[in-house]
């Protein structure tokens, strides 16, 4: 299949399509430190061309939904919303809103430093507020010490209440009831989607694949590539070269849209 052959079912259904996108490994390159991760340089300019096109543009993410915004320079996109620590919070045009903090994340907040004392260097823990992201990728040995990570951070889960979301040597500690799934299906209700484009690199995203299969509508699942996730390679119509790869096919997208 060529790009604008895949490219078709958003295209005949443009003013009615969502593009749903993830953040990290999707918008913007995988980088050692989590604060330091920033949309790839053509992504808020493709976003700026694709939304007066488009039904609405949404970024779901893990990211605090601020942090995104912040991290991708989303602050002036308009038609744009971002529904952030997989779906619990909400920014659009300039309006945030939050939830209360699970009493579990407190608690796992508290007991994380003892239970990680004798870990090796290079674990790190990203408080995001509603969830905690325990990063093993500055670890000597990234996998391994994810693997013997696991039990322990599910222990801590069942005695906090909280789920263990696993994604790119990370595991986070976040209240259940959401996912990208259930955000994605209720944001393309609301929004009357009658089309779907979806992109996302990591395990979290295949609940936004599951779900834009489970809606019916015309989609594209997109797959931004990496050698350390390929569940969603297996699962996506189109697979492209990372963040590059994104915005390249989005760039397509809007000079289809453009003319
Ligand atoms: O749903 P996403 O937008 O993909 O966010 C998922 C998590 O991404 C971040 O971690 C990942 O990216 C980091 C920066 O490139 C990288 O260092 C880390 O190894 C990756 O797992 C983020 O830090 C998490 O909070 C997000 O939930």
């Amino acid at each position: 299949m060529t790009i604008p052959d895949v490219l078709a079912p958003i295209i005949d259904h443009s003013g009615e399509a969502v593009i749903a996108l993830d953040f990290d490994g999707t918008l913007a390159p995988i980088v050692a430190d989590p604060a330091a991760a920033r949309a790839h340089p053509q992504a808020a300019p493709v976003l700026r061309r694709l939304a007066p096109h488009v039904r609405s543009l949404v970024i779901i993410t893990g990211r605090p939904a601020l942090s995104a915004v912040e991290y991708g320079g989303f602050e002036t996109i308009p038609n744009l919303t971002v529904l952030g620590q997989y779906g619990l919070e909400r920014w659009s045009d300039g309006t945030y809103t939050t939830p209360e903090e699970h009493p579990g994340v407190a608690e796992a907040r508290r007991k994380l430093p003892l239970i990680l004392e004798r870990q090796p260097a290079g674990v790190l823990v990203e408080d995001k507020g509603h969830a905690l992201a325990v990063h093993t990728r500055q670890a000597a040995e990234p996998q391994v010490t994810l693997d013997r990570l696991r039990s322990i951070v599910d222990a801590l889960a069942e005695r906090t209440g909280l789920h263990v979301e696993p994604g790119r040597f990370v595991l986070e500690l976040r209240p259940p009831g959401v996912d990208k799934g259930a955000a994605l299906t209720a944001y393309a209700r609301e929004t009357k989607a009658g089309a779907l484009l979806v992109a996302g690199d990591d395990l979290g995203d295949l609940a936004a694949f599951a779900a834009a299969d489970a809606l019916g509508l015309p989609a594209l699942k997109v797959c931004s590539g990496s050698d350390e996730v390929t569940a969603l390679a297996d699962r996506a119509d189109i697979v492209v070269d990372g963040p590059e790869g994104v915005v390249a096919l989005l760039a397509e997208l809007a000079g289809a849209l453009e003319h």
